[in-house]
């Protein structure tokens, strides 16, 4: 017979019986009914308290028992398992007693006269029993399912197959503001916006209706009309047949969502609108978004080039650069950054700009990007640098102000300081101002002023300040001086420049100005000081009558005033013939004859008498002047020498100084081959002195020049050898025939050994180099005695004779 249990195990039987032939008698049944099962028999309560603690699919149970009675057995066995099925098979149970069995926790009590019943019985209550278990775990799981809805943050309901709201979750009271008691019963239309057509809400019940879950988004209205928005699911529920029994509505609120992406799209439509420039960037400087306007600034069309980017590509130059670094170490410390810095922006322009960094932080204050806006400030910048100039200008003429002229004064006794130079403050007030002003009107005093303004600024250079003190007055700070000569020169400067009137109207007005001089370091170290000083030398100036000026230290007055006024007569000098040239002769000691003489220049000043060519020659090398003079010179020499051929002198030359001023003059060669021309003068006659200096200052330009004059087959002569850095060495370099040693090593040769030694070995020296030896400055027959000794070829001094004027020379020669 088959078996007709359910377990793929033996059935386990716990048998409470007191008599084991019954027990047996009833295993033999259940064998023989196909049964297949593991047994114990027991007949204790206390062995059903050690055997429960096994698990057993059933137990039978005798009923009247000598140590146990039934009704004890059961409630000891339903205390341990309220589920095993429990059956009596006895012979002596009566009805009313099988009753109360059951009732206590039984589930069948069999005759033992009658087993057949039995198996059945065993199978029914197995399958009961099962029911059971199942019933109890479902019931669990709707438990924790109940609570599980009850708590979701989602928002559930449940309605009927006609949707009418059975049951709603707390998450649902909350999102909907409708409680359970007010909204159950009720469908769901009740929740409805109007924002969906009803096409909307008929494919939401034609998809559920037909058991397919709906899956959407819903606008949905709360109780007190405000929408909210809700990803919904909705599930059908289905009874065994298959037929719709509920539906299953889950819904997560998303409304901030919705709103969010709502803003960021708008944000987005914001940022792109907006003419300032917004990116936003990782931590190191790369660029994850830049705007339209910052796209457009840059020129960067496409999102893959801006991604390429880095903040500081945006910016001009490395001043920019580094402040963005500073910008970004400064944001990620404190959160924000605010300061301005300068775009570049298209053909390589520049756009200043305000900035403002921010720091985005993540929930654990990590950074998860930033973001910078830019303003186009150019215009408050234009705005600033206008103001600036605004307050720093005087209004009428553009001038710096007395304000402005302090700090440029500061900045400049800085660059004295370190320098060790001078600081030349001048403090201009004009002569005729007022009577201008008065005769003309103030419109024409305003136009002086102005034109007066710009020449003034003409003869500055930019490093120095020309300031509008107030009024007619002026203050002018000049850089780079290096002597008191130097500010002459700018007075000079100022005095040719106002030669010319101002034309005003109809009327040409003449300019002068009572000017105060005072020095840094001389007269002062502090701005107020020198101010003031300058200010007072003014007020002396003004007081000796018009274009006057005077140095506050009294000394230089006097110096400066002399040579000034010896510069003004010197302009003049050429013109009225002032100039003579004066000969020294020179000596050969080889033929003892006098084969040459030096042309020196003098002055004859109608008041001062002769003048030194020491006190003018440097007047004229500073003034420009030497270029004509030495022209003069030149031609006198070439003219003298022509004379003194005429007169039968044969195997003559004139030599003449050249300074470094004339060799700097394109035509040089040009007028030496003009006037060699003129005069038919041989070429070799003329004989021209340079100094070391001239060769050291610029020796390729030197060289140039020189090699010109001595491919004319002019003669070039070394002047004051031995008092300049040059050696002979150096000086084999260049085309030179003749070595004149200083006077400074003659006067004290016969005294001083060293003096001695220097110019014998100039001479030898020099002979090695094929050069002649002239030694100036011969006062004694000692010292010419010396130099023929040393076979020096020629000598010049006073022993021969002093420099004389033509007519004195042509009468010495004819003597000689
Ligand atoms: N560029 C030009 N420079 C010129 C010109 N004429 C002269 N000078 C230079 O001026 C300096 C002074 O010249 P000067 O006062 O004429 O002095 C010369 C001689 O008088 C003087 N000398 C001559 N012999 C003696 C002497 O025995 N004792 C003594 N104490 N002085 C003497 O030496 C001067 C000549 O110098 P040098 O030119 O070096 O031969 C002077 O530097 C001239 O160069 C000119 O036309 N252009």
């Amino acid at each position: 017979m088959p078996n007709t249990q359910n377990h793929t195990t033996p059935l386990r039987i716990l048998l409470i019986e007191d008599a084991e032939d019954d027990a047996q008698l009833l295993v033999d049944h259940l064998e023989s009914e196909g049964l297949v099962f593991d047994w114990r028999r027991i007949d204790t309560e206390r062995d059903i308290i050690v055997k429960l603690q096994e698990s057993w699919d059933i137990i039978i149970s005798d009923f009247s028992m000598p140590h146990l009675n039934g009704t004890r057995a059961l409630e000891t066995v339903r205390r341990l398992d309220p589920d095993v099925p429990f059956i009596f098979v006895s012979g002596t149970i009566g009805e009313d007693t099988a009753v109360k069995a059951m009732r206590s926790g039984a589930h069948d009590y069999i005759m033992k006269n009658n087993l057949n019943r039995l198996l059945p019985t065993i199978q029914r209550e197995l399958r009961d029993a099962q029911a059971r278990r199942e019933g109890r775990h479902a019931e669990q799981i709707l438990r924790k399912l109940s609570l599980v809805v009850k708590q979701a943050t989602d928002s559930v309901f449940i309605t009927d197959s006609k949707g009418r709201i059975e049951y709603v979750n707390p998450a649902f009271e909350t999102l909907t503001g409708y409680t359970a008691d007010e909204i159950n019963g009720k469908t769901p239309a009740i929740l409805r916006s109007g924002k969906h057509d009803v096409a909307f809400y008929q494919q939401l019940w034609r998809t559920i209706n037909c058991g397919d879950i709906f899956k959407g988004t819903l606008i949905n209205r709360h109780k007190n009309g405000e929408l909210f928005h809700e990803e919904k699911v909705i599930t059908p529920l289905k009874d065994a047949q298959g037929h719709i029994t509920h539906f299953v509505s889950t819904g997560r609120d998303i409304t901030a969502r919705v709103y969010v992406e709502h803003a960021n799209a708008r944000l987005i439509s914001i940022l792109e609108a907006t003419p300032d420039l917004v990116a936003i960037f990782e931590q190191d400087g790369r660029i994850r978004y830049l705007n339209r306007a910052g796209r457009q600034l840059l020129g960067l069309d496409f999102e893959e080039e801006v991604s390429t980017r880095h903040v500081q590509d945006l910016v001009h130059n490395d001043t920019a650069q580094q402040h963005i670094s500073q910008a970004l170490l400064a944001v990620r410390e404190y959160g924000i950054w605010n300061g301005e810095t300068v775009l570049r922006v298209a053909e390589g322009k520049r756009l200043p700009v305000s900035q403002v960094m921010l720091a985005h932080r993540n929930a654990d204050g990590t950074i998860e990007y930033l973001s910078t806006i830019m303003r186009d400030i150019s215009e408050r910048k234009h705005f600033e640098a206008e103001l600036q100039h605004q307050t720093n200008h005087d209004r009428l003429t553009d001038l710096p102000n007395r304000f402005f002229l302090v700090d440029r004064f500061t900045s400049a006794l800085e660059y004295a300081k370190r320098h060790g130079e001078y600081v030349a403050v001048l403090f201009l007030d004009m002569d005729n101002f007022k009577r201008v002003n008065d005769n003309l009107g103030h419109a024409a005093g305003d136009s002086l002023l102005q034109q007066v303004a710009q020449r003034l600024k003409g003869c500055f250079r930019s490093n120095d300040t020309v300031a509008r003190h107030g009024g007619d007055e002026f203050t002018i700070v000049a850089n780079d001086i290096k002597n008191s000569e130097d500010v002459l020169r700018l007075l000079q400067k100022l005095r040719t420049a106002f030669e010319r009137p101002i034309f005003i109207g109809s009327q040409n007005i003449y300019i002068t100005f009572s000017i105060g001089i005072a020095l840094y370091p001389h007269d002062g170290d502090q701005i107020e000081d020198l101010l003031h000083h300058a200010d007072i030398a003014m007020f002396w100036a003004k007081s000796s009558g018009p274009n006057q000026y005077r140095f506050y230290a009294s000394e230089m007055n006097a110096r400066s005033h002399e040579l000034l006024k010896l510069e003004e007569d010197l302009r003049l000098a050429l013109d009225r013939e002032e100039f003579l040239l004066y000969y020294q002769p020179q000596l050969d000691l080889r033929s003892n004859r006098i084969i040459g003489m030096e042309g020196l220049i003098r002055w004859q000043h109608p008041v001062r008498g002769l003048v030194s060519p020491a006190d003018f020659v440097p007047l004229l090398e500073n003034s420009g002047m030497i270029i004509p003079v030495g022209e003069w010179v030149l031609r006198q020499a070439c003219r003298a020498h022509r004379t003194i051929r005429e007169a039968g002198f044969d195997n003559f030359h004139v030599s003449i100084n050249v300074s470094a001023a004339q060799f700097s003059d394109e035509y040089l060669f040009d007028k030496i081959k003009r006037t060699l021309q003129d005069e038919q003068m041989p070429q070799q006659a003329l004989e021209l002195e340079i100094t070391e200096n001239i060769l050291i200052k610029d020796p390729i330009s030197a060289t140039e020049t020189l090699r010109a004059i001595h491919g004319l087959g002019a003669r070039i002569a070394i002047d004051d050898f031995g008092t300049g850095y040059s050696s002979l060495a150096y000086l084999k370099r260049f085309p030179l025939n003749v070595l004149k040693i200083d006077r400074t090593f003659v006067s004290d040769l016969i005294d001083d050994p060293s003096d001695a030694a220097i110019a014998e070995a100039s001479v030898s020296l020099a002979h090695k180099l094929d050069l002649e030896v002239i030694a100036e400055g011969v006062e004694t027959i000692q010292q010419l005695e010396f130099m023929r000794t040393h076979e020096c070829d020629m000598v010049q001094g006073y022993y021969i004779s002093k420099p004389l004027p033509w007519l004195e020379l042509m009468k010495f020669l004819q003597r000689r």
